[in-house]
């Protein structure tokens, strides 16, 4: 459905060298990028700022021509053949709009009906189930510039998905949102990923869209892929760990260890204690705290997909 291979994108910017002089700086903003994405993936795609997700994206709905590498979105090369790829994606930018400023969403629907032509019927369906799905009615006939952030946001991906685009590409879907709001776009594009029927592509900067919607996770830095995988596989391949939280029925003592397990904080006179698992299972960990000084209550805390890309963002030794 999308195929890169080597893509690049350079930036010429000019930089400031001296009072008066400028010189040309070449910026690697994608640096060989290969990836394939098939029907009905729903793939998260992020990177510290600055990483070229944006810029990957603009290769990828034919807003931006590559500097080299090859792309190719469901079979069409994306700038020359970007009218007839653009019936076939659907494109959500954060920042941008493309409803119409000065009318009511139920008017930028129906103009959209006829710049991508679509039969009556099919147009009438999809946006009863993105009314029901994303609660429009409050707001069908409100002009675009009173809705709020939350409401506009519903109207794009109604907007985006009008033609039943096969691809959608979605750049930070969820910035500035509301917390309601925020659950009510990430349910409904799980329901939409759910049907298999659309391929997803999203940037973020909120790892809650990522845990919530995709299976797989490319990370990217400095235009280069770091990890292409599942959430499961960056935990395996970070370290991260579980942690075992444990109310004790008497004081740990100061000098109890736990084999495999690394005791992190304790608190509350020393009857509660927090271990990350290293090679101890969570079994094995909480018969020792039941021999040692009995368990009250205990509970098993998942990693932090947050810790897990702050410390690969931080790190050095990425490939
Ligand atoms: N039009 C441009 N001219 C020059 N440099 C650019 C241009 N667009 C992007 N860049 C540079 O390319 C690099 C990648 O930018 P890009 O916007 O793709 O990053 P991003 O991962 O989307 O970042 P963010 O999370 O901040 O949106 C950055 O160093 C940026 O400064």
């Amino acid at each position: 459905m999308i195929k890169m291979q080597d893509l690049r994108k350079d930036f010429t910017v000019r930089v400031k060298a001296g009072r008066f002089r400028r010189t040309k700086r070449v910026v690697p903003a994608v640096d060989g990028i290969s990836l394939r994405i098939d029907r009905g993936e729903m793939v998260g795609y992020i990177g510290p700022n600055g990483a070229g997700k944006s810029t990957t994206l603009k290769m990828l709905t034919g807003v931006l021509m590559p500097s080299s590498g090859e792309v190719s979105v469901c079979g069409l090369a994306p700038v020359p053949q970007r009218t007839r790829l653009a019936l076939r994606i659907g494109v959500v930018f954060g920042q941008r709009s493309q409803l119409w400023w000065d009318l009511p969403l139920r008017e930028s629907f129906g103009l959209l009906r006829h710049i991508y032509r679509v039969p009556a019927e099919e147009h009438a369906a999809r946006l009863r189930r993105c009314r029901a799905l994303l609660d429009l009615d409050e707001f069908m006939d409100t002009p675009v510039r009173q809705l709020s952030l939350g409401q506009r946001m519903r109207g794009e991906l109604t907007a985006a998905l009008l033609h039943g685009p096969e691809v959608l590409f979605l750049d930070e879907p969820t910035i500035g949102l509301d917390v309601v709001s925020k659950q009510a776009v990430r349910a409904f594009l799980a329901d939409l990923g759910a049907s298999g029927d659309v391929t997803l592509v999203l940037t973020t900067h909120d790892l809650a869209d990522i845990e919530r919607l995709c299976e797989r996770l490319v990370v990217i830095d400095h235009g280069r892929v770091v990890h292409d995988g599942t959430i499961e596989a960056l935990h395996a391949r970070y370290g991260s760990r579980r942690s075992l939280v444990a109310d004790l029925e008497r004081p740990l003592p100061l000098d109890f260890e736990l084999p495999g397990a690394i005791l992190t904080t304790v608190e509350a006179g020393r009857h509660r204690a927090t271990f990350a698992l290293e090679s101890a299972s969570a079994g094995a960990a909480v018969a020792a705290l039941v021999s040692a000084v009995g368990v009250r209550d205990l509970s098993l805390l998942e990693p932090d997909i947050e810790d897990v890309v702050a410390r690969l963002y931080t790190s050095t030794d990425v490939p």
